[in-house]
């Protein structure tokens, strides 16, 4: 019997979570343009702070990963997210004043502290499939919302094209891949912890979106 490949597994699992995802008002309201500014610069000012820290995170994995290929897909992905966020933000963000940054909203800070003990505490293995939610959910609701617009003028539409297309694509099949070749010399033990990580991860990505369309705050 040909065995299903722990990728396929992983996204099997985490289906019920992505379509849920879809669902959100803030995706439903990206999608068709309607989204309240606000939401939107709230979103990209706590993303902003979860990139800084994504970096950081990424570069650690890269560094502990044993195979050359792997280390350089993942330094990488590292240069990547600093080039194409910074883009993203400064288009739109620009013209806001850095210093009226919010604080990590209670969603970002459970985000970036669980990929930092990943990458303090976990095998590394487990790490990597804690950051494979950013690429893979990233690109299938970039994908649904191009799938699904019927808005021309979409005020975010720099945003939506960044993610949904080809481009991005190549990236998301290559970190696809590196957690598959992981994976293939781990233990099932191993690969179960994988799983966890990534359905975690993909958990808090469907909470980071929710939380900006609530503008989430501390309660105290
Ligand atoms: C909360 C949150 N999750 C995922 C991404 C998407 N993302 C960030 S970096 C990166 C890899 C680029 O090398 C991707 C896909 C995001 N922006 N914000």
């Amino acid at each position: 019997m040909i065995q299903m490949k722990w990728s396929e597994k992983a996204w099997k699992t985490i289906e019920p979570i992505y379509e849920k995802t879809v669902t959100l008002p803030f995706i439903q309201e990206l999608t068709n343009g309607k989204l309240d500014r606000e939401k939107f610069i709230f979103y990209i000012q706590q993303d902003a702070m979860y990139l800084s820290d994504y970096g950081s995170v990424i570069t650690g994995i890269a560094s502990k990963l044993k195979d050359p290929a792997h280390t350089e897909s993942f330094i990488r992905f590292a240069g990547d997210s600093i080039v194409v966020e910074r883009a993203l933000h400064e288009s739109f963000i620009h013209g806001i004043n850095e210093k009226d940054r919010l604080k990590p909203s209670p969603a970002c800070l459970l985000y970036t502290s669980y990929l930092w003990r990943q990458l303090a505490n976990a095998p590394i293995e487990v790490s990597v499939a804690a950051v494979l939610p950013c690429f893979w959910i990233y690109k299938a609701v970039g994908d649904y919302i191009l799938a699904n617009q019927t808005n021309e003028e979409n005020p975010y539409q720099t945003w939506i094209n960044t993610y949904g297309g080809d481009d991005f694509s190549r990236s998301v099949s290559r970190a696809i891949e590196i957690c598959d070749e992981l994976a293939e010399s781990c233990t099932e033990s191993r690969q179960k912890e994988m799983l966890e990580a990534f359905v975690v991860c993909s958990k808090m990505e469907y909470l980071f979106w929710d939380s900006a369309h609530n503008l989430e705050q501390w309660k105290i």
